[in-house]
């Protein structure tokens, strides 16, 4: 078994065995004629089960009651999560939001859900939901699994406990949580409030990438990636198993609480990650290398080297590039993106991309640095290091265009200022002075 560390076990895509009550899980097999104290076994696969070994992932759950035991789901309506991205046409045009704003009724984790642009399908198994929400109440008395897909969360304004199948993984902004697909949850807010960012991946699992010339440590540490002991509740009750499959909202009714797992094992598993244990690697000679180097987590596409999802992060760091422009360059590139920022400012912009806010730039769309950023980089001493502080910006980076919503094209929080901020870029060009 792995180190434990608070309630937590340590590592990326390990193989966990854990335990509430001793002597729950099964030793050396999976299903006995007879599980100890009572329990179910049910299997719970995130993979085919023909994938190779390295990627196959599936879990054990030794629990008070099967999860089949729920009344029939009938559709609930979607609120403002969008049920699929094909028939909008995606636009080249820069977009920028600014946070979405607390909610003034009560709203839960699942009510507070917005989506903001995605591509692809759950049914087509690739591409991804992107997400913000703001909510300002526990889920209580209900349940919640996607089945479209694993739910990368980016809390950037309030902690969140989100209890799981598996057990409690508590995150706070600058960490981040991974919920497997089709593994349930609740979530209590114990600020009162949060605020975020959901992407929610429909291809294949988030994984750490591989680090080539860079060696065998560096990005993220596969020891720093937690996941949950087992926790279980005993409770019924009149509840609501919600369930996000095939794009919309079903609901159905369920008498127990869904979190009965009292032992599980294997490697299909909730995880979470502190960006702040990020090693940041970047140039220390000259020239800002591409932001591969800031990548966390990447779910590859069927084509080696391009991926459906990557997820980078802008941490704090030093530049120290001589005789270089530090910032982000101006560029255009065959993925999209989509930015959000947790905390501070962000370098490539002087302002309107604030904490909670968002960005996207698609596909071959031109963006960089504003005209204020690019005016005092180009002056800067870079004769010495400078450390960037009080930052942790992010990236969902797309293999194809992102298609921004209806909702997210009306909502009030749009921008629509936003190409102004490359305006004010002078010429400077004079052929008669090299
Ligand atoms: O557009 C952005 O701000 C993100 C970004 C940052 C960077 O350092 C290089 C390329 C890139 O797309
Ligand atoms: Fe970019």
């Amino acid at each position: 078994m792995t180190v434990s560390t608070d309630g937590y076990l340590s590592g990326f895509g390990n193989e966990f065995a854990t335990e509430a009550l001793p002597g729950a899980l099964p030793a050396h097999r999976n299903s006995p004629q007879r599980v100890a104290y009572g329990l179910y076994a049910e299997q719970l696969s995130g993979t085919a089960f023909t994938a190779p070994r390295g990627h196959n992932r599936r879990s054990w759950l030794y629990r008070i009651r099967p999860a089949a035991m729920h009344g029939p789901f009938e559709p609930m309506g979607n609120g403002r999560i969008a049920a699929g991205f094909d028939g909008i046409a995606p636009s080249p045009n820069q977009m920028r939001w600014s946070p979405l704003p607390m909610p003034d009724a009560p709203t839960d984790f699942v009510d507070g859900l917005v989506t903001m642009a995605g591509n692809g399908s759950p049914a087509a198994m690739t591409g991804c939901a992107i997400h913000v929400y703001a909510a300002n109440r526990p889920m209580q008395g209900r349940y919640f699994y996607s089945a479209d897909g694993e739910m990368l969360i980016v809390p950037q304004q309030g902690r969140l406990a989100i209890a799981t199948e598996l057990g409690l993984l508590a995150v706070e902004p600058q960490e981040i949580a991974v919920i497997p697909r089709g593994v349930r949850f609740k979530v209590d807010l114990p600020d009162g409030e949060a605020r975020g960012y959901v992407c929610e991946n429909f291809g294949a699992l988030l994984r750490l990438p591989d680090l080539g010339p860079i060696g065998s440590n560096g990005l993220a540490n596969p020891r720093d990636f937690l996941t949950p002991v087992a926790r279980y509740e005993d409770v019924e009750g009149d509840f609501e198993l919600v369930a996000k499959f095939g794009g919309n909202l079903w609901k159905a009714s369920i008498r127990h609480s869904p979190l009965d797992v009292v032992a599980w094992h294997g490697n299909y598993v909730p995880y979470k990650y502190d960006l702040r244990h990020f090693n940041t690697i970047g140039s220390i000679s000259y020239d800002h290398p591409d932001p591969s180097i800031f990548l966390v987590l990447q779910a590859p596409s069927d084509t080696p080297g391009v991926d459906t999802l990557d997820f980078v992060i802008f941490p704090p760091r030093w530049l120290a590039g001589e005789d270089t422009f530090r910032p982000p360059w101006f560029h255009r590139n065959v993925a999209s993106e989509f930015m959000g920022l947790v905390h501070g400012a962000y370098d490539a912009k002087a302002d309107g991309f604030v904490p909670g806010g968002a960005s996207l730039h698609n596909c071959m769309s031109g963006h960089g640095p504003d005209a204020a950023t690019f005016d005092k980089a180009s002056g800067a001493d870079t004769s010495r290091p400078h450390k960037v502080t009080d930052t942790m910006a992010f990236m969902f980076e797309t293999r194809n265009p992102l298609v921004a919503t209806p909702y997210a094209l009306q909502s009030p929080q749009l921008q629509g200022n936003y190409q102004e901020c490359w305006a004010g870029i002078a010429k400077h060009f004079n052929p008669a002075k090299p």
